[in-house]
């Protein structure tokens, strides 16, 4: 593989506990009860417009109303959010070893989030990982987000790579929808936010425990192509 491109939430970075901190400071200003971890999990990775519509939407507030104002909340929530982005939020454990190793074998590796782009550097410099990468695409950074190819298609025209070049490794149907649509390789996580029952809806190439084991899968991976070559 010529570039490698990683989801960020529930991918690289377990930034449930500050998302949800975020959510639930928006909940509070909305006079709503807090909203639970593994209510909130399910609603990361499309885009933190969505998330807030979920959160409203739990409580039995329509965000889509004509009175409500949703650029406002919204606004607000960016707020609290910029205010949590790095309280929490931690590397999941074996990903600064595979960035490591993926690096010292000179891979190219990029980001591909849903998360406006504002937040994506200074959470990957808080968490030490940024040199890894060449290029980060947030969920704002062009018209169209994931399950939509259009960034991984982007970050392989940055790279000047072709689209079988690539692989992506994502948490959720999404990163898997994108990867499809744009033709890309693509292999699931299973301890994120999406989980087992995202990828029974849109099945990766293959789901992993850590990306410490995304390397060795790739070096086999490799041999096989070799050896069908040799055949
Ligand atoms: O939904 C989000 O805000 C982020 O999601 P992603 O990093 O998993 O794409
Ligand atoms: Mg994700």
């Amino acid at each position: 593989m010529q570039l490698i491109i990683f989801d960020l939430d529930g991918t690289l970075v377990d930034s449930l506990p500050d998302l949800v901190n975020a959510v639930n400071a928006m909940m509070a200003e909305h006079q709503r009860p807090p909203v639970a971890r593994d209510v909130v999990a399910p609603w990361i990775g499309r885009g933190s417009r969505w998330l807030l519509q979920q959160a409203f939407a739990h409580h039995g507030i329509d965000s889509g109303a004509p009175d409500f104002d949703f650029e406002a909340a919204f606004a607000r929530f960016m707020v609290h959010y910029a205010n949590h982005l790095i309280g929490e939020t931690v590397l999941y454990p074996g990903v600064a070893a595979a960035l490591a190793a993926l690096a010292s074998q000179g891979t190219r590796m990029a980001v591909c989030t849903n998360k406006p782009e504002r937040f994506v550097a200074p959470l990957l410099r808080a968490m030490g990982i940024e040199p890894y990468f060449g290029a980060v695409l947030g969920g704002d950074s062009l018209p169209l987000r994931k399950p939509d190819p259009a960034p991984l298609l982007h970050l392989a025209r940055h790279f000047g790579v072709s689209v079988g070049q690539c692989l992506m490794v994502g948490d959720s149907r999404h990163d898997v929808d994108a990867a499809r649509a744009a033709g890309m390789s693509v292999v699931g996580v299973r301890y994120g936010y999406g989980g087992d029952a995202d990828f029974a809806q849109s099945p990766p190439d293959a789901v992993f425990d850590s990306l410490e084991l995304i390397p060795p899968w790739l070096a086999r991976q490799g041999l096989h192509l070799a050896t069908a070559r040799l055949h």
